[in-house]
């Protein structure tokens, strides 16, 4: 199912153009990346998504139903995690959640449960006593996801939740991201962090000025951009002529040796892998092989590279 379709959304902010014809579509069940450099068109795209921003052309559906500003039923369906904090700094933690848990209209027992669920899921259970004015950055990033999923969205949009937060913060919040998507809620994740988005998301897509650039799981994009195989090959022994042997074969373009590891960097198209096994194994016994892929961080360079075009860059 599809749980969003955008087919060709314009978005312009006066003489801006926000968004450019942009189409994607985020299949139930996915963790979805959204990577983009500062001004490429994400919060945007989201505030369009949510129904908050109206947009000069295209189409928005959501769970197979056109999105629009009064559709109520579709946005409780919805968690928004949004860039900039919204909480009250002087209510305790425990009173954020009631706030934002009777916005959804959770009462009673049932909003206590959730709250501490939630509590637990962004692991601040001792701290609901807490002012928030008093907890670290981090914690307050994660008391705002704790928010955003009181009402148990079946789809979860984050714009950039981790912006400036420590390092178990930012571990605790990747960890939660995952647990909640095995347990069934679609998301929606922004990030110019592409660490981040190399370990949680199942589909990316890269934008740059309010267009996709390319879309697809980190292999298909590791694939668009890696002209060749990266080989690794561990062996029992090193033998005396194996750099000359490799170096031999077609589409063999280097040959590093290290103890006892061979690495191969060898042309998608020319080499030919049986010939490289072959000539490893004449000489040795092959104890693995392994082949690596570039980096997600390769990856965007290479698609976005000079292409990138940050906020303030033509002023
Ligand atoms: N309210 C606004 N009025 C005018 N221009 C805007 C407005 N909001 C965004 N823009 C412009 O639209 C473009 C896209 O901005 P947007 O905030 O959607 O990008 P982003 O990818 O979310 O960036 P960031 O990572 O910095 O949040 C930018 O050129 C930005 O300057």
């Amino acid at each position: 199912m599809d749980v969003v379709k955008v087919e060709n959304l314009v978005k312009r902010y006066k003489d801006t153009l926000a968004l450019d014809n942009l189409s994607l579509t985020v299949k139930e069940g996915e963790i979805f990346g959204i990577l983009g450099p500062n001004g490429a068109g994400k919060t945007t795209l989201i505030n369009c998504i949510l129904g908050l921003l109206p947009y000069d052309s295209g189409k928005i559906t959501i769970f197979d139903r056109a999105m629009d500003i009064n559709r109520a039923n579709l946005k409780s369906q919805i968690g928004l995690v949004p860039q900039d904090i919204a909480l009250y700094s002087n209510l305790t933690v425990q009173e954020n959640l009631t706030f934002f848990g009777s916005l959804y209209n959770l009462k009673g027992n049932i909003l206590k449960e959730r709250i501490d669920w939630a509590l637990e899921f962004v692991m601040l259970s001792d701290m609901r006593n807490v002012r928030v004015k008093n907890l670290s950055g981090g914690m307050k990033r994660r008391l705002n996801i704790a928010c955003s999923i009181l009402h148990k969205p079946r789809l979860l949009i984050m714009d950039e939740p981790t912006v400036g937060i420590d390092a178990n913060s930012r571990r605790l919040i990747l960890d939660s991201v995952k647990k909640l998507n095995k347990e069934g809620t679609t998301i929606i994740y922004t990030s110019h962090y592409i660490e981040e988005v190399e370990e949680i998301c199942s589909f990316i897509s890269i934008i740059n000025r309010g267009r996709v650039l390319v879309s697809g799981t980190k292999e298909k994009l590791q694939d668009m951009v890696s002209e060749d195989n990266l080989i690794v090959i561990k062996v029992e022994e090193l033998f005396w002529n194996v750099v000359d042997k490799l170096k031999s074969i077609r589409g063999v373009k280097e040959v590093l040796t290290k103890d006892r590891q061979i690495t191969i960097t060898a042309g998608k198209r020319e080499a030919d892998i049986k010939d490289i096994v072959n000539a490893v194994s004449e000489g040795s016994r092959i104890i693995s092989m392994e082949f690596k892929k570039p980096t997600l961080e390769m990856v965007y360079l290479t698609i976005v590279g000079n292409n990138i075009k940050e906020e303030g860059d033509e002023k």
